[in-house]
């Protein structure tokens, strides 16, 4: 789990696994709310790699829509 992200969000506990990853409870450590963080089962070694990635690739292509889920960030 990068530094980046646990300077910033709190990890409270796991709620599910997927095939790719596994699904943790996150709180915003400055605003208190709460989001569902994805920690990808494969170890990526750079940002670019992890951008080139298919999970990374189609979450960022769904566009927003109050019934569907979509990624705020990625570390
Ligand atoms: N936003 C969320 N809030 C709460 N729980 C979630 C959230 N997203 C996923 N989960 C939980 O984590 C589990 C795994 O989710 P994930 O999206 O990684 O995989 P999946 O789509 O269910 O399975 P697979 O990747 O194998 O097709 C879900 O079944 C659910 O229980």
């Amino acid at each position: 789990m990068s530094t980046s992200f646990l300077k910033k969000y709190k990890v409270i506990q796991r709620v599910g696994e997927g095939s790719f990853s596994q699904v943790l409870k996150c709180q915003d450590r400055n605003t208190g709310l709460f989001y569902a963080g994805k920690r990808l089962k494969r170890i990526y070694k750079s940002i670019s790699e992890i951008m080139e990635s298919p999970e990374i690739i189609v979450m960022r292509k769904i566009s927003r829509h109050p019934n569907i889920l979509y990624m705020i960030e990625f570390h």
